[in-house]
């Protein structure tokens, strides 16, 4: 090919550069203007002699920089908002100039500002709402998801929630079930009906039962007479949460009411009706628990006529991001941060990571990044997620290349991945072994076996770096 003339070269350049959106901005070591197209010229002179100082810095230092995002306040008290870049040109091993590419992201930051505004708003306006005296905060508007999959069962969820039929919503630890459980009360009839939760998991057994089905004076010593929470329910719904903890025997007795829509307070003889919708959710998955012989089929199908699964926040790749940016928002408020910006390295950890502990893991880790966060910046970095983050990225373990390239045996890449998931459900948890083994979906004791077999403590630091 021929080569250009210098001068066709340049015409050909500046063209090109006044017709991009950028401002680009090239300078020699003695800082003269080698080139520069339209957009430059609407810079105002502070401006300009920032971008000077930050060429000039990268002259000196020699080492590119990518994204670095700045914000100024012009003469007129606008805000402007900038990504810039800055790459060393080099000539026989010698820099020769510096050139400066800078995106002007004022619109776009103040449109996602105000997406992050409206969804607050949004979010406040339905917690207010919904706290309707029926013991709720949350209905469908309040779940922040635009996934397929979430839809999906956002759609299924009110379909159900119009039908009186008792509804299992499964789904791992942290992917918001009890959300969906209040969403679904609301969004039925019976939403001025009370709505009254139960954790089946944090309760003793013999307490169980009593909560459940109310106590008359003289059932057992000291008891009085008192309504369960079948009887607050009234028309409303009992979400009974973690039902994977209810004992065989519990389960009969709950079979049974579901099925005559009766009971009897503990202690009395007369039959009280059941009006009340029951919810019940788990975290474990009800297959397994039907065959280790720890839930009744019968009682299953009973609870589960509606089964909802949630999926959890690592099947939702596209609803990390918009949480992501929904608790920012909401923490910047909380502990009065400014934070505008997520950085591209944040968002893609945030992305490629598993969250064994879903929403909840995601919403603390956030909380944890928020709180340490510098106040000088604007832009969220990876270097606030807490240290495991930074381990995993350091191990490839997904890829079976990377086992390879290593020589691993099976059992070892295996045992690999095996301490991986455990460090970062500990450390979710905050070294709640009971909590951790839910998120693996394996029994406490079984966590405890392999912690010993791999010799890890259970006090994984959750460290922000
Ligand atoms: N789609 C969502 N939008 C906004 N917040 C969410 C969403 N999903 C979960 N959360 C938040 O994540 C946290 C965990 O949710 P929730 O308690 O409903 O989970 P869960 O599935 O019931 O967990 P567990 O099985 O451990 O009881 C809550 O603070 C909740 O507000």
């Amino acid at each position: 090919m021929k080569p250009m003339a210098d001068f066709d070269t340049l015409l050909y350049l500046q063209t090109i550069a006044n017709h991009i959106q950028d401002a680009v901005y090239v300078i020699n070591k003695q800082g003269d203007e080698l080139f520069f197209n339209n957009k430059i010229e609407r810079f105002e002179p502070s401006q300009r002699q920032h971008m000077l100082d930050e060429l000039r810095s990268v002259f000196l230092t020699g080492k590119p920089s990518f994204d670095k995002y700045t914000k100024y306040i012009t003469v007129d008290r606008r805000e402007v908002h900038m990504l810039s870049t800055i790459i060393p040109i080099e000539k026989h091993g010698e820099i020769v100039a510096v050139c400066s590419i800078n995106k002007n992201i004022t619109e776009m930051t103040n449109l996602l500002n105000k997406i992050y505004k409206l969804q607050e708003q949004l979010h406040n306006y339905c917690q207010s709402s919904a706290n309707l005296q029926n013991g709720t905060t949350y209905t469908f508007d309040c779940l922040i998801g635009r996934s397929p999959l979430m839809s999906a069962v956002i759609n299924k969820a009110k379909k159900a929630a119009c039908s009186p039929a008792p509804i299992l919503l499964t789904g791992e630890t942290g992917t918001g079930k009890e959300i969906f459980a209040q969403s679904i009360h609301n969004y039925g009839p019976a939403n001025s009906q009370p709505f009254v939760a139960l954790n089946c998991a944090a309760i003793p057994e013999t307490l169980l039962e009593s909560m459940i089905f109310g106590t008359t004076k003289g059932a057992f010593t000291g008891a009085e007479n008192k309504p369960g929470l079948l009887e607050q329910a009234g028309r409303g719904t009992l979400f009974l949460d973690e039902i994977n903890s209810m004992s065989l025997v519990l389960q009969a007795k709950m079979l049974r009411i579901l099925e005559e829509k009766k009971f009897r307070r503990l202690g009395s003889n007369q039959e009280e009706p059941m009006n009340c919708r029951i919810i019940s959710s788990s975290n474990v998955d009800c297959h397994n628990l039907l065959a280790e012989n720890k839930m009744r089929e019968d009682f299953f199908y009973r609870v589960a006529v509606v089964n909802l699964h949630i999926p959890p926040l690592r099947e939702r790749q596209q609803d990390i991001l918009l949480l992501a940016r929904y608790f920012i928002s909401k923490f910047n408020k909380a502990y009065g941060k400014q934070i505008t910006r997520l950085s591209t390295d944040l968002e893609e950890t945030l992305q490629n990571y598993s969250w064994p502990g879903n929403v909840r893991e995601l919403c603390h880790v956030l909380e944890n990044a928020v709180n340490f966060f510098d106040d000088n910046e604007a832009t969220l970095t990876a270097a606030y997620l807490p240290d495991y983050f930074h381990k995993q990225s350091l191990i490839p373990m997904h890829t079976v290349e990377a086992a390879t390239a290593q020589n691993q045996t099976l059992p070892q890449t295996l045992e690999g991945i095996e301490r991986q998931l455990i460090i970062r459900a500990l450390a979710a948890s905050k070294g709640n072994i009971t909590k951790a083994a839910l998120a693996l979906g394996i029994h406490r004791q079984n966590l405890q076996v392999r912690l010993k077999k791999l010799g890890i403590t259970k006090n994984v630091q959750f460290v922000v770096k």
